[in-house]
């Protein structure tokens, strides 16, 4: 179905493995906790939409693994980005201090403007803590970012944590700061969008990839990121089926 929307935003989840990027993304999107969550191998995504400061702005979101053998695929997914979510587990001090990497990363390859909510995540799990609220809310003071402590698993402040990053993106549009119509801002208008769909008859899933673009921006996004690496790692072939007709405007088989 086509929807509207006044804008649409790219964003990233990234963190080190097993902080729980999928399941905030999960939560986000369908309300509920992933059970049993497996590694993400590359990137998956999802998107919704949600009101923000009167205006309907159409998240976009690419969860990429956090795992070191995927590192080269995901960076290629920053390109772009307006908005990120940056997650450590509070029990695992190895992915906090793994935050300078991954900050860098989204600095140098997304944007320099890149919009980054630092989130503290299984917050539900504060016996087993090892990062302090205190230690981490500095670290974010220091490197410019929004901080909160998040739960997948209880649902605690992942919308907050969203929407934050969302309506700050908004604040800057609205006050200049940032230009949705510069090429890489990782934000565009709700001009009419194309649906990037594929099918998996191995797995039975449909709807494997389900992503909008602009149709300018369609062919750079082929090129760069998800067709790439769909060829690259399950020989993906993209059919046009009708440029125009939304929402299933290509099929893929795996
Ligand atoms: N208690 C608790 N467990 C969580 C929470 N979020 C995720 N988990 C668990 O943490 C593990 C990893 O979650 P994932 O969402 O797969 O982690 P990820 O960051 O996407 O991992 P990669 O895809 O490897 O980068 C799973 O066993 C989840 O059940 C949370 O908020 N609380």
């Amino acid at each position: 179905m086509s929807e509207t929307y006044d804008f649409l935003f790219k964003f990233l989840v990234i963190g080190s493995a097993g902080t729980g990027k999928s399941c905030l993304l999960h939560q986000f999107i369908e309300n509920k906790f992933k059970q049993d969550s497996n590694h993400t191998i590359g990137v998956e995504f999802g998107s919704r939409v949600v009101n923000v400061g009167g205006k309907t702005v159409k998240l976009q979101i690419w969860d990429t693994a956090g795992q070191e053998r995927f590192r080269s695929v995901t960076r290629s997914y920053y390109r772009g980005a307006a908005g990120a979510l940056l997650v450590y587990d509070i029990t695992s001090r190895e992915t906090y201090n793994a935050l300078t990497n991954w900050l860098t990363d989204a600095r140098t390859l997304a944007s320099p403007n890149i919009v980054i909510i630092l989130c503290g995540n299984k917050k539900d799990l504060d016996a087993d803590r090892e990062v302090t609220f205190l230690e981490a809310s500095r670290f974010a003071q220091e490197n410019e970012l929004m901080f909160l402590e998040t739960s997948a698993l209880t649902g605690e402040n992942v919308e907050e944590g969203f929407l934050k990053c969302a309506r700050t993106i908004l604040n800057k549009i609205e006050s200049g700061e940032l230009d949705p119509e510069r090429m890489g801002s990782g934000i565009q208008d709700g001009t009419p969008s194309l649906s990037l769909h594929t099918t998996s008859p191995a797995s039975g899933s449909r709807c494997v990839w389900v992503s909008s673009f602009s149709p300018l921006n369609l062919l750079k996004h082929l090129e760069t990121s998800g067709s790439l690496f769909m060829k690259s790692i399950c020989n993906l072939h993209l059919q046009p089926l009708s440029l125009w007709s939304d929402p299933v405007v290509m099929e893929g088989h795996l």
